[in-house]
């Protein structure tokens, strides 16, 4: 399918256009469809099961939809076609313009080498190579996201949860990607944990102007940190807005269901 690009200027960053996709008879994605806009937080909600992380994975070139798009301006202002890129050219984006925090850290870093190497692995491979200020860059961004600069030669096998989540980020944001997908970013973290995190990313966000896509089964995460959310359920986007509209005054009978549960005593 060719779709009319949409012009570059003042544009967003991402647009997803009619994503579906299913895995044999289950319906993972249907017709889903958002922008996401520079420096915009986005927050994708929705019970499990509901088609958040397959709609990241779609966002982040890894699985393929039946039908529909996902269009990513570049810095250069052209317009891309993620699924429909090289190979080569999507984990080029993958390494420069994009950032991914998982869920489970051993998924994002590597437990194997130190703090400071996990750190530098991004400028390394955009070509620096000055030993001393690489290693004066992995100490900024221990300092950043508040992990102490002694670890800086420990491995993350001997991090904590939390210090795990912060070294991802760091990973991440050393080489300031113009867009970060996270996939539960806090679950599993204790809640004074989550809510430190939770705090740090909404500072990062804020200060380097990032786009981010959340997905979060947890209401109060999206709260926190996003600007707009999405409310999903069998795969299709029900509800979109302001996250404070969304919560506050929820249309749909699914958010109103979810809100009022989070609610409960
Ligand atoms: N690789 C796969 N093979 C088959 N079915 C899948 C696969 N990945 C996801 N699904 C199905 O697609 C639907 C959406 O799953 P998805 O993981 O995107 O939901 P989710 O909202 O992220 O849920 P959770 O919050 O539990 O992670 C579910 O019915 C799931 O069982």
């Amino acid at each position: 399918m060719n779709a009319v690009l949409p012009q570059a200027g003042d544009a967003p960053l991402l647009q997803v256009r009619g994503v579906g996709l299913h895995f044999g008879a289950i319906a993972a994605l249907q017709s889903a469809s958002f922008d996401l806009w520079p420096g915009e937080v986005l927050a994708i909600v929705g019970e499990s099961g509901s088609g958040k992380s397959t709609l990241l994975d779609v966002v982040a070139g890894r699985q393929r939809p039946d039908n529909g798009q996902v269009l990513y301006c570049t810095t250069a202002g052209e317009w891309v076609d993620v699924h429909a890129m090289p190979e080569s050219q999507r984990q080029l984006l993958a390494r420069t313009d994009w950032g991914f925090v998982h869920q489970h850290a051993g998924d994002g870093l590597r437990m194997d080498v130190s703090a400071g190497a996990n750190i530098c692995e991004r400028p390394m491979a955009l070509g620096q190579r000055h030993y001393g200020r690489l290693r004066a860059t992995a100490l900024q961004w221990l300092d950043r996201v508040e992990i102490a600069r002694e670890r800086i030669d420990d491995t993350p096998r001997t991090f904590s949860g939390g210090m795990r989540q912060r070294l991802q980020i760091a990973r991440n944001l050393v080489t300031r990607p113009r867009l970060v997908l996270m996939d539960e970013p806090t679950t599993g973290l204790d809640v004074s944990v989550q809510a430190r995190l939770l705090d740090l990313l909404r500072h990062l966000t804020r200060e380097l102007r990032l786009a981010a896509l959340v997905v979060t089964h947890d209401l109060a995460v999206a709260r926190l940190l996003a600007d707009r959310t999405l409310v999903m359920q069998q795969g299709r986007v029900v509800e979109a807005g302001l996250t404070d509209q969304v919560f506050d005054d929820p249309q749909h009978a699914y958010t109103q269901l979810l809100v009022s549960s989070v609610l409960q005593p």
